[in-house]
Protein backbone atom coordinates (compact mmCIF):
# COMPACT_ATOMS: atom_id res chain seq x y z
CA UNK A 1 0.00 0.00 0.00
CA UNK A 2 1.00 3.54 -1.10
CA UNK A 3 -0.41 5.33 1.61
CA UNK A 4 -0.60 4.27 5.27
CA UNK A 5 -3.61 4.91 6.68
CA UNK A 6 -3.75 5.86 10.91
CA UNK A 7 -6.86 7.73 11.27
CA UNK A 8 -9.78 6.23 13.00
CA UNK A 9 -12.11 7.00 10.16
CA UNK A 10 -15.59 5.56 10.76
CA UNK A 11 -18.67 7.02 10.87
CA UNK A 12 -19.61 8.99 13.83
CA UNK A 13 -16.20 7.97 15.49
CA UNK A 14 -14.37 11.03 17.11
CA UNK A 15 -13.51 14.24 15.78
CA UNK A 16 -10.89 15.70 17.94
CA UNK A 17 -8.45 18.57 17.75
CA UNK A 18 -4.57 18.13 17.95
CA UNK A 19 -1.84 20.40 19.37
CA UNK A 20 1.82 19.12 19.16
CA UNK A 21 4.37 20.94 20.34
CA UNK A 22 7.82 20.08 19.19
CA UNK A 23 11.32 20.95 20.27
CA UNK A 24 14.85 20.14 18.65
CA UNK A 25 15.11 16.68 20.17
CA UNK A 26 18.27 15.23 22.36
CA UNK A 27 20.15 11.67 22.29
CA UNK A 28 18.45 8.99 24.28
CA UNK A 29 22.03 8.64 26.79
CA UNK A 30 24.78 10.97 27.15
CA UNK A 31 27.22 7.99 25.36
CA UNK A 32 29.39 8.22 22.16
CA UNK A 33 27.00 5.75 20.14
CA UNK A 34 23.63 7.53 20.84
CA UNK A 35 25.35 10.90 19.97
CA UNK A 36 26.63 9.62 17.29
CA UNK A 37 22.88 8.60 16.19
CA UNK A 38 21.44 12.15 16.88
CA UNK A 39 24.18 14.10 15.70
CA UNK A 40 23.58 12.10 12.25
CA UNK A 41 20.27 12.67 12.04
CA UNK A 42 20.06 16.24 13.13
CA UNK A 43 23.20 17.38 10.85
CA UNK A 44 22.47 15.45 8.25
CA UNK A 45 19.27 18.38 7.91
CA UNK A 46 19.83 20.49 4.66
CA UNK A 47 18.09 22.92 6.42
CA UNK A 48 20.32 22.73 9.66
CA UNK A 49 23.83 22.52 7.13
CA UNK A 50 22.85 24.06 3.78
CA UNK A 51 26.03 22.74 2.06
CA UNK A 52 25.84 21.18 -1.12
CA UNK A 53 25.03 17.70 -0.25
CA UNK A 54 28.22 15.18 -1.78
CA UNK A 55 30.78 17.91 -0.30
CA UNK A 56 28.79 17.77 3.15
CA UNK A 57 28.64 14.09 3.00
CA UNK A 58 32.31 13.41 3.51
CA UNK A 59 32.86 15.98 6.15
CA UNK A 60 30.14 15.11 8.14
CA UNK A 61 30.94 11.17 7.89
CA UNK A 62 34.77 11.19 8.15
CA UNK A 63 35.28 14.12 9.96
CA UNK A 64 32.59 15.53 12.12
CA UNK A 65 31.16 12.07 13.32
CA UNK A 66 34.45 10.74 14.18
CA UNK A 67 34.90 13.36 16.60
CA UNK A 68 32.16 15.18 17.98
CA UNK A 69 30.14 12.41 19.40
CA UNK A 70 32.62 11.70 22.45
CA UNK A 71 33.23 15.50 22.68
CA UNK A 72 29.07 16.05 23.42
CA UNK A 73 28.99 13.02 25.16
CA UNK A 74 31.20 14.19 27.67
CA UNK A 75 29.43 17.52 27.70
CA UNK A 76 25.72 16.02 27.98
CA UNK A 77 27.00 14.13 30.78
CA UNK A 78 27.51 17.21 32.81
CA UNK A 79 24.21 17.67 32.36
CA UNK A 80 22.43 14.80 32.61
CA UNK A 81 19.63 14.29 35.45
CA UNK A 82 17.83 11.30 37.07
CA UNK A 83 14.92 12.14 34.60
CA UNK A 84 17.18 12.48 31.70
CA UNK A 85 18.12 15.06 29.30
CA UNK A 86 16.63 18.32 30.87
CA UNK A 87 15.67 19.39 27.13
CA UNK A 88 13.49 15.74 27.65
CA UNK A 89 12.10 16.37 30.63
CA UNK A 90 11.39 20.02 30.43
CA UNK A 91 9.31 19.67 27.01
CA UNK A 92 7.38 16.52 28.23
CA UNK A 93 6.75 18.85 31.33
CA UNK A 94 5.55 21.44 29.04
CA UNK A 95 3.22 19.22 27.36
CA UNK A 96 1.71 17.76 30.89
CA UNK A 97 1.42 21.53 32.17
CA UNK A 98 -0.48 22.43 28.87
CA UNK A 99 -3.08 19.51 28.46
CA UNK A 100 -3.99 20.30 31.67
CA UNK A 101 -4.25 23.79 31.14
CA UNK A 102 -6.04 23.23 27.14
CA UNK A 103 -8.17 20.34 28.79
CA UNK A 104 -10.07 23.11 31.69
CA UNK A 105 -10.41 25.07 28.73
CA UNK A 106 -12.13 22.74 26.30
CA UNK A 107 -12.70 19.68 27.88
CA UNK A 108 -11.47 15.90 25.46
CA UNK A 109 -12.02 17.57 21.98
CA UNK A 110 -8.60 18.82 22.60
CA UNK A 111 -5.26 16.36 23.03
CA UNK A 112 -2.40 17.45 23.76
CA UNK A 113 0.70 15.61 22.63
CA UNK A 114 4.52 16.26 22.28
CA UNK A 115 7.46 15.08 19.88
CA UNK A 116 10.94 15.79 18.56
CA UNK A 117 12.52 17.07 15.83
CA UNK A 118 15.51 14.62 15.76
CA UNK A 119 15.12 11.35 17.96
CA UNK A 120 12.57 10.74 19.87
CA UNK A 121 9.69 10.65 20.33
CA UNK A 122 9.66 10.70 17.00
CA UNK A 123 6.81 13.14 14.55
CA UNK A 124 6.08 9.51 12.88
CA UNK A 125 5.13 7.75 15.80
CA UNK A 126 3.21 10.69 17.66
CA UNK A 127 1.61 11.53 14.67
CA UNK A 128 0.55 8.05 14.20
CA UNK A 129 -0.99 8.02 17.85
CA UNK A 130 -2.62 11.53 17.56
CA UNK A 131 -4.64 10.16 13.95
CA UNK A 132 -5.53 6.59 15.97
CA UNK A 133 -6.93 9.23 18.72
CA UNK A 134 -9.35 10.84 16.19
CA UNK A 135 -7.46 14.30 15.80
CA UNK A 136 -8.64 15.57 12.29
CA UNK A 137 -7.59 18.95 13.06
CA UNK A 138 -4.20 19.70 14.28
CA UNK A 139 -1.81 22.47 15.42
CA UNK A 140 1.51 22.11 15.09
CA UNK A 141 3.46 24.60 17.89
CA UNK A 142 6.89 24.57 17.54
CA UNK A 143 8.82 26.09 21.07
CA UNK A 144 10.76 28.33 19.30
CA UNK A 145 9.92 31.95 19.64
CA UNK A 146 12.03 32.98 17.22
CA UNK A 147 11.40 31.32 13.11
CA UNK A 148 14.91 30.27 11.55
CA UNK A 149 14.92 28.18 8.64
CA UNK A 150 17.60 26.14 10.64
CA UNK A 151 14.51 24.97 13.51
CA UNK A 152 10.63 25.86 12.66
CA UNK A 153 11.60 25.43 8.98
CA UNK A 154 12.99 22.09 9.24
CA UNK A 155 9.90 21.73 11.81
CA UNK A 156 7.24 22.12 8.87
CA UNK A 157 9.75 20.51 6.44
CA UNK A 158 9.15 17.06 8.28
CA UNK A 159 5.37 17.60 9.56
CA UNK A 160 4.35 18.02 5.93
CA UNK A 161 6.80 15.12 4.92
CA UNK A 162 4.50 12.82 7.20
CA UNK A 163 2.03 13.56 5.32
CA UNK A 164 2.95 12.89 2.00
CA UNK A 165 2.61 9.23 3.38
CA UNK A 166 -0.78 9.44 4.52
CA UNK A 167 -3.72 8.65 3.13
CA UNK A 168 -6.03 10.58 5.72
CA UNK A 169 -4.47 14.43 5.72
CA UNK A 170 -5.85 16.74 8.96
CA UNK A 171 -6.49 20.50 9.02
CA UNK A 172 -3.59 21.75 9.71
CA UNK A 173 -2.25 24.88 11.55
CA UNK A 174 1.34 25.78 12.18
CA UNK A 175 3.07 28.80 14.32
CA UNK A 176 6.08 30.18 12.65
CA UNK A 177 6.98 32.49 15.35
CA UNK A 178 5.99 34.42 18.88
CA UNK A 179 8.41 36.29 19.52
CA UNK A 180 6.44 39.22 19.60
CA UNK A 181 3.69 37.88 21.43
CA UNK A 182 2.77 40.25 24.61
CA UNK A 183 2.60 37.29 26.85
CA UNK A 184 5.74 35.86 25.72
CA UNK A 185 7.59 38.78 25.95
CA UNK A 186 5.16 39.70 29.69
CA UNK A 187 6.75 36.45 30.69
CA UNK A 188 10.51 37.16 29.75
CA UNK A 189 10.29 40.29 31.21
CA UNK A 190 8.48 39.39 34.97
CA UNK A 191 11.06 36.47 35.02
CA UNK A 192 13.82 38.93 34.76
CA UNK A 193 12.43 41.05 36.89
CA UNK A 194 11.49 38.10 39.75
CA UNK A 195 15.45 36.93 39.30
CA UNK A 196 15.91 40.72 39.80
CA UNK A 197 14.07 41.75 43.10
CA UNK A 198 15.63 38.42 44.82
CA UNK A 199 19.58 38.52 42.96
CA UNK A 200 19.81 42.93 42.54
CA UNK A 201 20.46 43.68 39.04
CA UNK A 202 24.10 43.52 37.13
CA UNK A 203 26.17 46.13 35.26
CA UNK A 204 24.66 44.18 32.13
CA UNK A 205 21.78 42.15 31.36
CA UNK A 206 23.10 39.88 28.22
CA UNK A 207 20.45 38.65 26.20
CA UNK A 208 22.39 35.01 24.45
CA UNK A 209 20.59 33.70 21.55
CA UNK A 210 21.59 30.66 19.41
CA UNK A 211 23.83 31.43 16.47
CA UNK A 212 23.06 30.28 12.70
CA UNK A 213 25.69 31.05 9.88
CA UNK A 214 25.77 34.44 8.72
CA UNK A 215 24.62 33.29 5.20
CA UNK A 216 21.68 32.30 6.14
CA UNK A 217 20.75 36.00 7.81
CA UNK A 218 22.20 37.40 4.14
CA UNK A 219 20.10 34.95 2.53
CA UNK A 220 16.91 36.31 3.71
CA UNK A 221 16.28 34.28 7.17
CA UNK A 222 14.09 36.41 9.50
CA UNK A 223 15.81 35.21 12.58
CA UNK A 224 18.56 37.92 13.07
CA UNK A 225 15.91 40.29 13.49
CA UNK A 226 13.35 38.73 15.54
CA UNK A 227 16.13 37.97 17.99
CA UNK A 228 17.39 41.83 17.82
CA UNK A 229 13.23 42.82 18.16
CA UNK A 230 13.18 40.52 20.96
CA UNK A 231 15.43 42.45 22.99
CA UNK A 232 14.06 45.50 22.46
CA UNK A 233 11.10 44.28 22.94
CA UNK A 234 11.47 42.75 26.64
CA UNK A 235 13.56 45.97 27.45
CA UNK A 236 11.49 48.57 26.40
CA UNK A 237 8.61 46.26 29.02
CA UNK A 238 11.90 46.33 31.53
CA UNK A 239 12.35 50.18 30.80
CA UNK A 240 15.83 49.30 30.33
CA UNK A 241 18.31 52.04 29.42
CA UNK A 242 19.91 51.21 26.31
CA UNK A 243 23.70 51.00 27.27
CA UNK A 244 22.43 48.59 29.99
CA UNK A 245 21.57 45.89 27.74
CA UNK A 246 23.04 43.81 24.64
CA UNK A 247 22.28 40.95 22.27
CA UNK A 248 24.66 38.06 21.54
CA UNK A 249 24.91 34.98 19.82
CA UNK A 250 26.25 31.56 21.21
CA UNK A 251 27.23 27.82 19.95
CA UNK A 252 28.75 28.86 16.68
CA UNK A 253 30.10 26.08 15.09
CA UNK A 254 31.95 25.09 11.84
CA UNK A 255 34.95 27.80 10.45
CA UNK A 256 32.28 30.35 8.54
CA UNK A 257 31.00 33.78 10.03
CA UNK A 258 28.21 33.12 12.35
CA UNK A 259 25.79 35.73 13.71
CA UNK A 260 27.46 38.59 15.75
CA UNK A 261 28.64 39.60 18.33
CA UNK A 262 29.33 36.07 19.41
CA UNK A 263 28.57 35.40 22.96
CA UNK A 264 31.89 33.87 23.98
CA UNK A 265 34.15 36.61 22.70
CA UNK A 266 31.73 39.73 23.97
CA UNK A 267 32.16 37.69 27.55
CA UNK A 268 35.97 37.28 27.53
CA UNK A 269 35.66 41.13 26.47
CA UNK A 270 33.20 42.69 28.80
CA UNK A 271 35.55 42.89 32.12
CA UNK A 272 38.28 45.21 30.25
CA UNK A 273 35.66 47.28 29.30
CA UNK A 274 34.48 47.95 32.97
CA UNK A 275 31.65 45.54 33.03
CA UNK A 276 32.38 43.43 35.88
CA UNK A 277 29.00 42.02 36.69
CA UNK A 278 26.54 40.25 33.86
CA UNK A 279 23.19 38.80 34.04
CA UNK A 280 22.82 36.23 31.00
CA UNK A 281 19.49 35.20 29.91
CA UNK A 282 18.17 32.90 26.62
CA UNK A 283 14.97 34.17 25.33
CA UNK A 284 15.19 32.01 22.30
CA UNK A 285 15.31 28.82 24.22
CA UNK A 286 11.93 27.36 25.59
CA UNK A 287 13.60 25.17 27.86
CA UNK A 288 17.20 24.81 29.68
CA UNK A 289 18.85 22.13 27.51
CA UNK A 290 23.11 21.75 27.00
CA UNK A 291 23.46 24.43 25.35
CA UNK A 292 22.14 27.08 28.17
CA UNK A 293 23.02 24.73 31.43
CA UNK A 294 26.69 23.75 29.67
CA UNK A 295 27.45 26.36 27.58
CA UNK A 296 26.05 29.85 29.32
CA UNK A 297 25.74 28.35 33.21
CA UNK A 298 29.50 26.91 33.32
CA UNK A 299 31.62 27.42 30.07
CA UNK A 300 31.25 31.03 29.55
CA UNK A 301 31.02 31.89 33.35
CA UNK A 302 34.40 30.69 33.19
CA UNK A 303 35.45 32.78 30.31
CA UNK A 304 34.29 36.28 32.38
CA UNK A 305 35.40 35.22 35.54
CA UNK A 306 38.60 34.56 33.60
CA UNK A 307 38.82 37.78 32.13
CA UNK A 308 38.31 39.88 35.47
CA UNK A 309 34.74 39.41 35.74
CA UNK A 310 33.33 39.76 39.48
CA UNK A 311 29.58 38.40 38.97
CA UNK A 312 28.18 36.25 36.39
CA UNK A 313 24.43 34.93 37.24
CA UNK A 314 22.79 33.07 34.57
CA UNK A 315 18.60 33.16 34.33
CA UNK A 316 16.98 30.44 33.29
CA UNK A 317 14.36 29.61 30.76
CA UNK A 318 11.05 29.83 31.63
CA UNK A 319 10.65 25.30 31.06
CA UNK A 320 7.48 24.54 32.56
CA UNK A 321 6.55 27.28 34.94
CA UNK A 322 3.30 28.62 35.08
CA UNK A 323 4.06 32.16 33.53
CA UNK A 324 5.34 29.54 30.33
CA UNK A 325 2.16 27.15 30.58
CA UNK A 326 -0.07 30.16 30.55
CA UNK A 327 1.92 31.96 27.21
CA UNK A 328 1.42 28.56 25.12
CA UNK A 329 -2.38 27.72 26.54
CA UNK A 330 -3.03 31.78 24.97
CA UNK A 331 -1.51 31.11 21.76
CA UNK A 332 -2.75 27.82 21.81
CA UNK A 333 -6.20 28.94 22.32
CA UNK A 334 -5.55 31.99 19.54
CA UNK A 335 -4.91 29.27 16.97
CA UNK A 336 -7.61 26.95 17.94
CA UNK A 337 -10.50 29.91 17.08
CA UNK A 338 -13.20 28.23 15.04
CA UNK A 339 -12.02 24.91 15.51
CA UNK A 340 -13.10 24.56 19.82
CA UNK A 341 -15.52 25.60 21.47
CA UNK A 342 -14.31 26.86 24.71
CA UNK A 343 -16.63 25.13 27.71
CA UNK A 344 -19.05 27.18 30.08
CA UNK A 345 -17.49 28.29 33.29
C1 LIG B 1 25.48 22.88 12.72
C2 LIG B 1 24.63 23.78 12.74
C3 LIG B 1 23.63 24.17 13.75
C4 LIG B 1 22.67 25.13 13.54
C5 LIG B 1 22.45 25.97 12.29
C6 LIG B 1 21.89 25.21 14.73
C7 LIG B 1 20.82 26.07 14.92
C8 LIG B 1 20.02 26.11 16.06
N1 LIG B 1 19.99 25.22 17.12
C9 LIG B 1 19.04 25.62 18.04
C10 LIG B 1 18.73 24.99 19.26
C11 LIG B 1 19.49 23.98 19.87
N2 LIG B 1 20.66 23.45 19.41
C12 LIG B 1 21.11 22.49 20.29
C13 LIG B 1 22.24 21.71 20.15
C14 LIG B 1 23.06 21.67 19.04
N3 LIG B 1 23.06 22.51 17.95
C15 LIG B 1 24.00 22.11 17.01
C16 LIG B 1 24.24 22.67 15.74
C17 LIG B 1 23.47 23.66 15.10
N4 LIG B 1 22.39 24.31 15.63
C18 LIG B 1 24.64 20.94 17.55
C19 LIG B 1 25.72 20.15 16.86
C20 LIG B 1 24.05 20.66 18.79
C21 LIG B 1 24.31 19.44 19.70
C22 LIG B 1 25.18 19.67 20.81
C23 LIG B 1 26.62 19.72 20.40
O1 LIG B 1 27.15 18.73 19.93
O2 LIG B 1 27.17 20.82 20.55
C24 LIG B 1 20.17 22.42 21.39
C25 LIG B 1 20.31 21.57 22.64
C26 LIG B 1 19.87 20.13 22.50
C27 LIG B 1 19.98 19.37 23.79
O3 LIG B 1 19.94 18.13 23.70
O4 LIG B 1 20.07 19.89 24.90
C28 LIG B 1 19.15 23.33 21.12
C29 LIG B 1 17.91 23.59 21.93
C30 LIG B 1 18.43 26.80 17.53
C31 LIG B 1 17.33 27.59 18.24
C32 LIG B 1 19.03 27.10 16.30
C33 LIG B 1 18.79 28.19 15.33
C34 LIG B 1 18.06 29.22 15.50
FE1 LIG C 1 21.76 24.08 17.68
FE1 LIG D 1 26.97 24.25 22.43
Amino acid sequence: MKYINTDRNEPGGPDRVGVLITNLGTPDAPEKKSLRRYLKQFLSDPRVVEIPRLLWWFILNLVILNIRPSRSAAAYKTVWTERGSPLMFHTRDQAEHLRQALGERFGDQVIVDFAMRYGSPSFADVIDRMMAEGVTRLLVLPLYPQYSCATTGSTFDAVAEEFTRRRSVPSLRFVSRYYDHADYIGAMALSIRAFQREHGTADKLVFSYHGTPQRYCDQGDPYYCECIHTSQLIAELLDLPEDSYMTTFQSRFGREAWLQPYTDETLKSLPGKGVKSVQIVCPGFSADCLETIEEIGEENREYFMEAGGESYQYIPCLNSEPEHIAVLAQIAEEELQGWVLKRLE
